[in-house]
Parts: structure tokens; sequence; C-alpha cells
């Protein structure tokens, strides 16, 4: 049997707990981590304590006590660290080669930050550090939408007011290289084209609306061209999301974080999944967050958490394969 991809049980008071029971229809090996009384009443779960050995109905559980039981829509400072160490846990169990892959539930980052003095923006940067400093990147991926829509935020959980000082040519560098070895390595795209956003409003619009187009993202787009890179750029972020424009790339590098996710999570936020690129293991998560406002009620769709969990076994398998 393939080694089961661990699910993270995410924030206790969120909707990720009450998404376990149709992960099934991934139709993946996966085991659910957490506490089970936070799993909604009369899921039918078995504990498990080895990976190689999962039940055969019925969710798998890889039991993880918490301090309190959960309070849908009211996050409890007193499960933060479990939230943390839950994560932790599951690296641990994919470096260790029992684990194939690690699809995570939604975390509320500032009721772990509240909680626990959580000192990661999200997931991200916690799986990096995690993995001993790891240069990652984030990638929304569509997966209902034809062309589909694959974004990377080039600065992620920052003030917009940041993002101009911090948009760096290097850290610009390195999400395009980052993003394209993934393409090739996880995707199974062995010339991925690769699109840059503008920065500003037209891409700057020859200078006319801001200077970072012309003071140097032209020139590293042409470099990298120059070295063989299938890349354009920079585009206008506002005409490079639409259906034909699409079909001209297969990921596209962007500024800041609502200029990458805004297109995907518009376009198809009942499949959009959230993967972590760089990282030694796998890693995706649905594109959503803990939408407390629903937590409890049922009304949560479990179509992003199933699509993220079926391409986290489709990326374990294109690893498994090399
Ligand atoms: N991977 C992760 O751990 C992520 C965590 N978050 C965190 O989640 C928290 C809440 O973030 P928000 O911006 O409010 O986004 P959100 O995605 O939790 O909610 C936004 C809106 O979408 C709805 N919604 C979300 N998922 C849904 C689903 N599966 N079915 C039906 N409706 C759904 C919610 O009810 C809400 O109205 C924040 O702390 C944020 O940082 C957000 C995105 C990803
Ligand atoms: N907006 C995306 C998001 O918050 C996901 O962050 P992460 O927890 O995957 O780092």
């Amino acid at each position: 049997m393939p080694r089961p991809i661990i699910v993270t049980c995410g924030e206790p008071a969120g909707i990720g707990p009450e998404l376990a029971p149709a992960l099934h229809r991934a139709a993946v090996p996966f085991v659910w981590m957490g506490d089970p009384r936070h799993l909604p009443d009369g899921t039918a779960w078995t504990e498990v304590t080895d990976l190689a050995q999962l039940p055969a109905d019925g969710l798998a559980v890889l039991r993880h006590d918490f301090a309190a039981p959960a309070r849908p829509g009211t996050p409890d400072p007193a499960n933060a660290a479990g939230v943390i160490e839950v994560i932790a846990r599951a690296v641990t169990l994919c470096r260790d080669g029992a684990a194939s892959g690690i699809c995570t539930m939604p975390i509320h980052k500032k009721a772990l930050k509240d909680g626990a003095g959580f000192a990661f923006p999200g997931h991200t940067e916690f799986l990096a550090h995690l993995a001993g400093g790891a240069d990652v990147a984030m990638m929304l991926a569509s997966t209902t939408v034809d062309p589909p829509c694959r974004v990377v935020p080039a600065t992620i959980h920052i003030a917009l007011s940041d993002v101009p000082r911090t948009l760096t040519p290097d850290l610009l560098e390195r999400t395009i290289r980052i993003t394209r070895a993934a393409m090739i390595r996880d995707f199974g795209l062995p010339a991925p084209r690769l699109a840059v956003a503008g920065l500003n409003p037209h891409a700057g619009e020859g200078g006319a609306m801001g200077r970072e187009e012309q003071d140097w993202i032209s020139d590293l787009v042409a470099r990298l061209r120059d070295e063989g890179l299938d890349i354009s750029g920079p585009l206008p972020a506002d005409t490079m999301f639409h259906a034909p424009a699409r079909a001209r790339w297969d990921a596209a590098i962007c500024a800041y974080h609502d200029q990458a996710l805004i297109p995907m999570k518009t376009l198809d936020f009942s499949g959009g999944v959230n993967v972590t690129l760089g990282l030694p293991f796998v890693r995706t998560s649905p594109d959503h967050g803990t939408a407390f406002d629903i937590a409890g009620t049922g009304q949560a769709d479990p179509d992003s958490a199933i699509a993220a969990l079926r391409m986290a076994g489709q990326l374990a398998r294109a690893r498994q394969a090399q």
C-alpha cells in the first residue's frame, strides 16, 4: 500500500474537523491527525498507531489529544499548542518516511499567535522552518477550470504598503526559480511557461504609473529568458487571467498576495489548492480558511479540501516515481 498522506486537523474551532468525513472522496490513502473529540458527532473513526496498517472502513485517526473540546467559531487559546504540535508531528512522519505528504486543514493565524506565541505568518513559513530553512513559495492552483490558473505570490502575508520594498530582484528571481523547478518536478511539465505580473497598473505603462517594471523587472525577465527559461512579462495583471491569456502560461508569478489569490479564488474557490513549492516533502491545503462564520453549521463545502488531498496524492506519487 502507498504511504498515506497525513491530514492535519487545523484549527478545531474552524471548519477543518467537519470536512474530515468527506475526504474519502479523494480516493487517496490518508490518516487524519487530531483530537477525535473535535470530529462531528457520529463520525465513524478508528485509531491507528501504525501508518502501514490502515483500517478498511471509517476515518483513520492518528490521535493527538488537545487541551480542550472545540467550540465552533470560537478558538480556545488552550488548543493553540495542539494545532502547532500536529503540524510538526506530521512533518516528522514525512521526514521519517512513514507518510508520503501532508494536507493541512486551515489554521487561524491570530488564534495561534495569541494562544501559543506562534511566530510564523502561516503554514508556509512554519513548514520551511521545520524543513531546516527551505526556500519555499506558495502556489494556489485551480483544479476545475481550463486553462488552469496557477499563481505564486512572490510576497505573501505582508501589508500592501510593504510590498514595493519587499519585492526585490533577488526575491522575485528565487520565486521564479522555485516555481519552475516545482512545475518540472512535481507537475510533470518539462518546459513550463512562466508569466510574471507587473507590480503597477498596466505594468507601469512605460514609467507613467510606477517605475519598478522599467527599473528592474523587465531586465530580470529578459535575463532569465536569455538563460533559456520560457518566461514572459512583466504583464499587466488586469489582463493576464482571463482564459485566452491563461492559455499562454502554466504558472504566473505575482507581486503580492491579492494580485495572485483574487483571480484564482474567483475562478475556482471550491477547487482551489494551496501547494507549498520547494519543500523536501509534499504539502497541500484547501484554498480557504477557518470560516468561523459557518463552522459547525454543516454548510462547509468540502470540495477544496478533497481537491487538496487528491493533489497531495498525485504529487506524492510523482515524487515516488522519481
Ligand atoms: N491554509 C490555511 O491555514 C489558511 C488559513 N486562513 C486563515 O483562516 C482565517 C479566516 O480567513 P478568512 O479570510 O475569513 O477566509 P475564509 O476562507 O475562512 O472565509 C471567507 C469566506 O468564505 C467562506 N468559506 C470559506 N471556506 C468555505 C467552505 N469550505 N465552504 C463554504 N464557505 C466557505 C466563509 O464562510 C467566509 O464567508 C484567517 O485566520 C486566515 O489567516 C486562510 C486561508 C488559508
Ligand atoms: N491566503 C493563503 C493563506 O493564508 C495560506 O497560508 P499558509 O497557512 O498556507 O501559509
